[in-house]
């Protein structure tokens, strides 16, 4: 186990940037999840945490170790890391036994004859591939060979495991039985991880940190129940949650924040807000609502229903909202919305929360 500390990390690519300036202090045993979406920078800082890129900008320690330095140009190569990952594809050595796929960095690692024998019993067991130990990797299913892959990495107990979406190839049901699968094995396990996805179902079920990046940034830090009530930025409110919150557009004037010409909330002091934020749940379709409501799609989900539709109406522009509501909707279907007295955050023109 290891804390990792990154400090203002940057990566150049020519004269593209792939991650612009990101700090995070990871503690020791934490299990982080990048979150955010395609090109968002997420695969460039793992590789670096990895030893696969080398930062042109910033810091990167594990422990009080210096591992990646941009500024002098100094990248401590893979292998002298101390970590594990594991990648979407499995990459097994196709002519080793899973047994022998798994032992062998502990062979690498110079690990004793026995010493080998009782942490690979170990690791099959805890991934509960213990019946396949014997056969080859072409005669395992493809969540199995992921197993074998997670055990391999596991095994010589490395400080840091880093996943790059390792569960992206897997059909669903398999996605959730791994996923549940990866918690367990940390929890067991204790490295510090790192894990990389655009799946808020996997960042929120399995982190106890997670980063939501966009454009080469972190937008915000923190445990998953601290972002989903407390979301820093528009973007992560927009971004995270099930459905995500319902952002509204507008203007401050006279002290109000404005939302299509209807004054929705009082404007904090020195503030310009553009965005108001509620709870999808607080938020009710009701034909006496304050806001022309054009019903989209209705799901039901755990005995309520996900009612998605545009707010406004004509010639107005529009914007896609989702509510949850206890009755099902009829797509194309007009009603109105009714906002609660409060919203329960204002954002800035930059995005920020005010
Ligand atoms: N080797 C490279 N050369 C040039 N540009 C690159 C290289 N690797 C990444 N980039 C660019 O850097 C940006 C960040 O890429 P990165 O792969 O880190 O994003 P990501 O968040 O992991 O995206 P995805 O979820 O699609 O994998 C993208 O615009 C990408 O095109």
């Amino acid at each position: 186990m290891t804390t990792i500390s990154i400090q203002g990390l940057g990566k150049r690519f020519g004269t593209s940037v792939a991650v612009r300036d990101v700090s995070l202090e990871v503690p020791s045993g934490a299990f982080v999840v990048l979150l955010g979406p395609s090109g968002c920078g997420k695969t460039t800082t793992l590789r670096m945490l990895a030893g696969l890129d080398e930062p042109t900008s910033g810091v990167i320690r594990f422990g009080d170790r210096v591992v990646a330095d941009g500024g002098s140009a100094y990248s401590l190569p893979p292998e002298k890391r101390h970590l594990g990952m594991v990648f979407q594809s499995y990459a097994l050595w196709p002519h080793m036994t899973v047994r022998q796929n798994i032992e062998w960095p502990l062979s690498v690692a110079g690990w004793s004859r026995s010493e080998r024998t009782a942490r690979v019993d170990e690791v099959l067991a805890s991934l509960e591939i213990t019946q396949l130990a014997d056969r080859s990797p072409a005669q395992v299913s493809g969540g199995q060979q992921q197993r074998v892959a997670i055990a391999r990495t596991i095994a010589p107990r490395p400080e840091v495991v880093l996943f790059d979406e390792p569960l992206s190839n897997l059909d669903a049901r398999l996605r959730v039985e791994t996923r549940a699968e990866l918690g367990r094995v940390h929890r067991e396990n204790d490295a510090t991880s790192v894990y990389v996805t655009h799946d808020q179902v996997e960042a929120l079920s399995l982190a106890t940190h997670i980063a939501v990046m966009k454009d080469g940034l972190v937008e915000q830090f923190g445990a998953p129940s601290e972002l989903l009530e407390r979301p820093a930025t528009a973007f992560v409110a927009s971004f995270l949650g099930s459905p995500p919150a319902v952002l509204l557009s507008g203007h401050a004037d006279a002290g109000s924040f404005v939302h299509r010409g209807v004054p929705i909330a009082a404007v904090p002091a020195g503030t310009s807000p553009a965005q108001a934020m509620y709870r999808p749940q607080d938020v009710r379709l009701d034909p006496e609502g304050t806001f022309a409501f054009e019903i989209l799609e209705s799901t039901p989900a755990a005995g309520m229903h996900l009612v998605t539709g545009y707010v406004g109406s004509g010639q107005e522009e529009r914007e896609r909202v989702t509510v949850v509501s206890d009755r099902p909707a009829v797509p194309g279907d007009a009603t109105r919305l009714r906002l609660p007295d409060a919203p329960a955050a204002l954002f800035g023109q930059e995005g920020g929360r005010l």
